[in-house]
């Protein structure tokens, strides 16, 4: 389960970003956060990966309180958590292979297992055949597919993704969410970022949705309102 209790985010440069953020995803479950541009749906998502610290209020996961982790606390909860970005953050430099092969390397991995897994996770991707390819010979989907495979190489609890499906088209992004839904039947937290309504009507979920950084709804596809909205001040 994951917890946020009373959070806020104020940046250095004095701008809100989240006022007072409280909910519960538990484990297993696939939300979305959505809301307009500039409501804090990327602030959200890089609070819960230790990517920024909040202002105010604590985080939960699990037992671990990851308010105040730092260094190589932060590096260990992230073994925990997959995250994909809209714009790949792919090294352009490396194979396919290399880039998925990363996180297990920083693990400090063997050479035979991190070759083992990444190629099963290649193939579950489908692009065992572009291993030696650099990103920029690939399609975005594929590149899009080489980053969930980045992600989950690590088996996380947790994958987060920020707009996954904005950079591309409508049938690559339903193979994308494709995925991302195969992902959460192994019992993966999925929690996505995304302005993307299609994808919300073709693949339903819980769905938050973020205001000026309050959550002004939260509904699950049966209509069940988990989270009431803040009162206007
Ligand atoms: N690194 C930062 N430094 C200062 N202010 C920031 C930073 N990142 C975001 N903000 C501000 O925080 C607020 C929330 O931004 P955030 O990126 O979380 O919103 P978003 O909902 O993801 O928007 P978008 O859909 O446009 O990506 C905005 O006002 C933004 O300008």
């Amino acid at each position: 389960m994951i917890q946020l209790f009373n959070i806020g985010k104020i940046y250095q440069n004095g701008a809100p970003a989240l006022h007072d953020i409280s909910l519960k995803i538990p484990d297993g479950d696939f939300v979305y956060v959505t809301g307009s541009s500039g409501a804090g749906k990327s602030t959200l998502l890089r609070l819960l990966y230790c990517a920024e610290k909040p202002s105010r209020g604590q985080i939960l996961m699990g037992e671990r309180n990851t308010t105040r982790l730092r260094g190589r606390n932060v590096s260990y909860l992230r073994r925990d958590i997959g995250f994909v970005f809209q714009d790949f953050k792919l090294l352009n430099s490396r194979t396919v292979l290399e880039n998925v092969a990363l996180p297990l390397q920083v693990q400090g991995l063997s050479r035979h297992e991190i070759s083992t897994r990444v190629y099963q996770m290649l193939q579950y991707v489908g692009l065992e055949y572009k291993l030696q390819r650099k990103p920029l010979e690939l399609s975005g989907g594929e590149q899009q597919r080489v980053a969930i495979a980045r992600a989950m190489i690590v088996n996380p609890r947790l994958l987060l993704a920020d707009e996954p499906t904005g950079n591309l088209d409508h049938e690559l992004a339903v193979e994308i969410m494709e995925m991302f839904t195969r992902i959460n039947e192994t019992g993966t937290t999925v929690l996505i970022a995304t302005h993307d309504k299609e994808m919300l009507e073709l693949f339903p979920h819980r769905t938050v949705v973020l205001h000026a950084g309050n959550v002004v709804s939260d509904v699950t596809p049966d209509g069940v309102a988990t989270a009431i909205a803040p009162e206007e001040e």
